[in-house]
């Protein structure tokens, strides 16, 4: 089920490996990729494959060389100008096309590396395009063929989608959702209502500006009155010619984030809304003309979990983008403590911090996650996409059902894992830059913002590991129950992907707390181990980042260069801003209008305009005290 490495590839020729991958510039960083134990092109064309690499410099170059993408997010925008640069971003990933059918048919991994490396550059684009293309369009189409026609308007985007679940008081409790559909079997319509404005819909990607329809989730009502649950229905929420709101939609944007500020988060409230019969997305349910109810899943907890099976998708994405934004600080970090001296056993000579164990530490068991989380998403993607398209084809097999629910466990299990891990890591590599890393045009402060919210979206990562937690032990019990029933060989009740989803989801419930106390409690003898390994591993490092970095103008950090020249780097981007070297426009309210100082704050004067002594403040009531009033304001009058 895992992806299989590139063994022949990467024993191919030298020369191949040369043309896809060009040598790093000579300098300060050379020392270390000379001690490599291993050939970092070899690895890179053994991971990912000839094709793969291929196509990531397709991409790249693309991005280096189109003037919409010239400005960087990090640079100075205002929030509207950094909102229209993404959208005509998005509007670029449309006209690129980097991908053909054929091409994602014959190795749909391209997909996943297509999306990687647009986020590396900025996330904001990217998933506003995801959003559209991947979680509107693939929960249209997954839906029935009825859509097909339908589809074909999202990619080519005459219409754009937004996919919007949670409401103003209700997200992870997607049960409390409280919008209702209600069919009318007179005009063959569903009325969409926000009974009020705690049930506007919230947070949703893409729907702040320019969404024109929404995969809006709503509780089902048939002419009986019955509520029949969770279902979800496409409505138009902008004219797709003026981008105004619909009649009975109001529709906004709900502000400034602390990151991915490209991306448009919307609010929207319905004031019954009338939608067409054929707008229910019959994913788990649909209603016949006369208003009666069917659904193919006899079980509402099952129809229930069906509906939301759109979520399993973006976990698995979010899996892999909190894996790149690890992978982003370490290349930054990395080469960064590979380049600065501190101290050193003479004055004369100063060593790179990265041969100081604090900071191999700090940073050689987040390298090591990175190649481990990074392949893990790409098998699990693998897998996703068997799934996927067992799903279009209604596949029955007992592989496809077992893959569902493999799927389900893993997802929501390694999206918290991924996620977390990449959220501790960006601020240790932050941390691990010292006083640099808190600049912002060396992207530590970004990328960790960005990676913030795959803490939280597509299920909050705390709730998600619980509901893992709960459902792996109910399947231990009922396996346990069967084998206590008809006593087979265990095996037979605990097939591998069970021990592995345990495993998985045991690891991550107590992930940080294994990392603490191992920390605390590791022994002397392990301590010298690992300090050994790191000895190893750290004349490695560099290489070993050299693999995953993408070009220095998408990983757009001055300290973070494959060249190595952090000082030189630094000095280059902090001399091109924008008047750095200017006198501030206000120097006249220093030089000119000094300030008009009421009174000289001199200590003595103060201690004797004090009420009381300390001792008498200790003791005295302030309305016994006379004078303090008069005190308080003299202090309070000094500008
Ligand atoms: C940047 C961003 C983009 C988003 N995009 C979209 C989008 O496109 N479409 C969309 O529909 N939604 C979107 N969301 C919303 C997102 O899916 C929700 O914020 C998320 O599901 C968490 O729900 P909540 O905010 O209601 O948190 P709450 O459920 O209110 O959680 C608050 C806290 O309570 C804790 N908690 C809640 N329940 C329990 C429990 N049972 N046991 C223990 N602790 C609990 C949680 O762990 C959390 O710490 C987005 C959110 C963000 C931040």
């Amino acid at each position: 089920m895992a992806p299989t490495p590139n063994v022949k590839e990467a024993t191919g020729n030298q020369s191949s490996w040369n043309t896809l991958l060009p040598d790093f510039p000579k300098g300060p960083l050379s020392k270390y990729r000379k001690k490599a134990s291993f050939n970092w092109k070899e690895m890179a064309v053994f991971l990912d494959g000839e094709d793969i690499i291929r196509l990531k410099n397709r991409i790249f170059s693309a991005l280096e060389s189109d003037p919409f993408f010239a400005h960087h997010p990090g640079e100075e925008l205002s929030r509207e100008k950094y909102q229209e640069l993404t959208f005509l971003r998005c509007k670029r990933l449309f006209e690129y096309d980097f991908l053909t059918q054929q091409e994602i048919i014959e190795n749909p991994l391209k997909i996943l590396n297509m999306v990687i490396c647009i986020g590396m550059y900025d996330w904001s684009p990217c998933l506003q395009f995801f959003l559209h293309c991947g979680v509107f369009g693939g929960t249209i189409l997954s839906a029935s063929k009825r859509f097909a026609d339908f589809a074909k308007k999202i990619y080519n985007m005459e219409i754009f989608g937004c996919f919007a679940l949670t409401e103003l008081s209700h997200g992870t409790n997607t049960k409390g959702i409280r919008t209702t559909a209600t069919f009318d079997h007179n005009t063959q319509e569903f009325i969409i209502n926000s009974p009020d404005f705690e049930a506007a819909k919230f947070w949703v990607g893409n729907m702040g500006k320019h969404a024109t329809h929404a995969v809006v989730y709503a509780q089902l009502y048939t002419p009986d009155g019955q509520c029949q649950g969770l279902h979800s229905f496409i409505v138009q929420i902008r004219d797709t010619k003026t981008l105004l709101p619909m009649p009975g939609v109001m529709v906004g944007d709900i502000g400034k984030k602390i990151g991915q500020n490209g991306l448009d988060n919307g609010f929207a409230m319905f004031h019954n809304v009338r939608i067409p019969k054929e707008s229910i997305l019959n994913i788990t349910g649909d209603v016949s003309p006369e208003g009666k109810y069917s659904s193919s899943f006899k079980d509402v907890k099952e129809r229930f979990s069906a509906a939301l099976g759109s979520l399993s998708t973006g976990r698995i994405l979010i899996t892999a983008v909190s894996a790149t934004n690890l992978k982003l600080a370490l290349s930054i970090a990395i080469r960064f403590s590979a380049t600065r001296h501190q101290f050193g056993p003479t004055d004369e000579e100063e060593i790179p911090v990265i041969e100081y164990q604090t900071q191999q530490w700090r940073l050689l068991p987040y390298l090591a996650a990175a190649y481990a989380l990074d392949y893990f998403s790409k098998s699990l993607f693998e897998n996703f996409v068997e799934f996927y398209a067992g799903l279009l084809t209604k596949q029955r097999s007992q592989r496809q059902a077992d893959l569902g629910r493999e799927i389900h466990a893993l997802s929501a299990a390694s999206k918290p894992l991924s996620s977390w891990t990449a959220q501790q890591a960006a601020q240790e590599c932050r941390e691990a830059c010292g006083g640099h890393g808190y600049l912002a045009m060396n992207r530590l402060g970004e990328i960790r913002n960005d990676n913030d919210p795959n803490c939280t979206y597509e299920g909050d990562n705390n709730v998600l590991l619980q509901q893992t937690s709960n459902y792996l032990m109910k399947e231990f019990f009922l396996s346990l129950l069967m084998s206590l029933k008809n006593p087979l060989p265990l095996p037979q009740y605990f097939p591998y992907r069970w021990v592995l989803c345990v495993g998985v989801g045991w690891r991550v419930f107590f992930f940080r707390y294994i990392v603490a106390l191992f920390r605390l409690a590791i022994s002397y003898e392990v301590a010298k181990c690992v300090s050994f390994l790191f000895k190893q591993l750290k004349d490695d490092a560099v290489a070993l980042v050299d693999v995953f970095a993408p070009p220095d103008f998408i990983l757009n950090s001055p300290i973070g260069k494959a060249s190595g020249e952090l000082y030189k780097n630094m000095w280059a981007e902090i001399l091109q801003g924008n008047k750095v070297l200017n006198r501030p426009s206000w120097w006249a309210e220093f030089c000119i209008n000094k300030p008009h100082l009421v009174h000289f704050l001199n200590p003595k004067k103060l201690r004797n305009q004090l009420c009381c002594s300390r001792t008498e403040l200790k003791t005295a009531s302030p309305t016994k005290c006379s004078r303090r009033k008069n005190h308080i304001t003299s202090v309070e009058i000094y500008p």
